[in-house]
């Protein structure tokens, strides 16, 4: 479910699915990595779903969990300057913004001070659950973004873009549009899940990184 992952020597990535079952050493060792284009990656969701049975609950609870292992790599606790560091997690509409609510779940478990902001929430019980789940480990969700990237910067060390994933297209609507130019304006580093909200998935493996100007670009996580 994400669309490249690079942490150290080694990296990982779906098509190792069609590779037999067998771990591919020269794959594991190599460095490079390897852009899935928006195809290619709904083409390994169905593979996950039809082929090897995966519930998307599943793939859900390991993406938001790698996530955080990810960012706990990246920006381990003790680097932070805060004691816990302050995170910001944006979640968006689909499973991007599911997967933003599983990461901020085991960021709070790896000793970080997660807050959500989810401002468009589907009416589906996958989604009401991960919500109540949050809540119950005493995650605040903001009841509205920040207006100012300064805020952002002054109240937190780290955001988390769960906004959009491989099913964004077109021209960025409302709200999303609004909080995306916040985002420009950060400091603040940006991990982004999948891909840098805003930018096509064919763009991003052309070094094209949506609405994000090129000394801000996120880690994707
Ligand atoms: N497919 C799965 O079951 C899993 C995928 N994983 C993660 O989920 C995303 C892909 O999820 P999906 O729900 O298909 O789409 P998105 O989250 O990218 O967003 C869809 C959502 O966004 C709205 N939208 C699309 N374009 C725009 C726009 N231009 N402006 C405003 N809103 C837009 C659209 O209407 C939908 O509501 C994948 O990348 C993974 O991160 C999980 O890892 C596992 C399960």
């Amino acid at each position: 479910q994400t669309i490249a992952c690079r942490w150290g020597p080694t990296w990982w990535g779906p098509q190792r699915l069609n590779s037999g079952g067998r771990w591919d050493s020269e794959v594991m060792a190599s460095t490079a990595v390897k852009y899935l284009s928006q195809e290619e990656a709904q083409a390994v969701d169905q593979e996950l779903f039809n082929e090897y049975q995966f519930s998307v609950d599943q793939l859900m609870e390991l993406a938001g969990l790698s996530c955080a292992t990810a960012i706990a790599k990246a920006y381990p606790p003790t680097s932070m300057s805060r004691s816990p560091p302050t995170v910001l997690v944006i979640c968006g509409p689909g499973n991007n913004g599911g997967d933003g609510l599983v990461c901020a779940r085991h960021l709070k478990l790896f000793g970080y001070e997660p807050t959500i902001y989810y401002p468009k929430r589907p009416n589906k019980p996958l989604f009401t659950a991960l919500v109540t789940q949050c809540q119950k480990m005493d995650i605040p969700f903001l009841g509205e973004m920040p207006s100012e990237p300064t805020m952002i910067d002054e109240l937190y060390e780290l955001v988390v873009d769960a906004i959009f994933g491989f099913s964004f297209k077109g021209d960025v609507r409302e709200p999303f549009h609004s909080i995306l130019s916040i985002l420009k304006g950060l400091t603040v580093p940006i991990a982004s899940i999948d891909i840098p909200s805003g930018a096509g998935t064919q763009k991003v493996g052309q070094g094209r990184l949506g609405p994000y100007p090129p000394d801000s670009c996120p880690h994707q996580v």
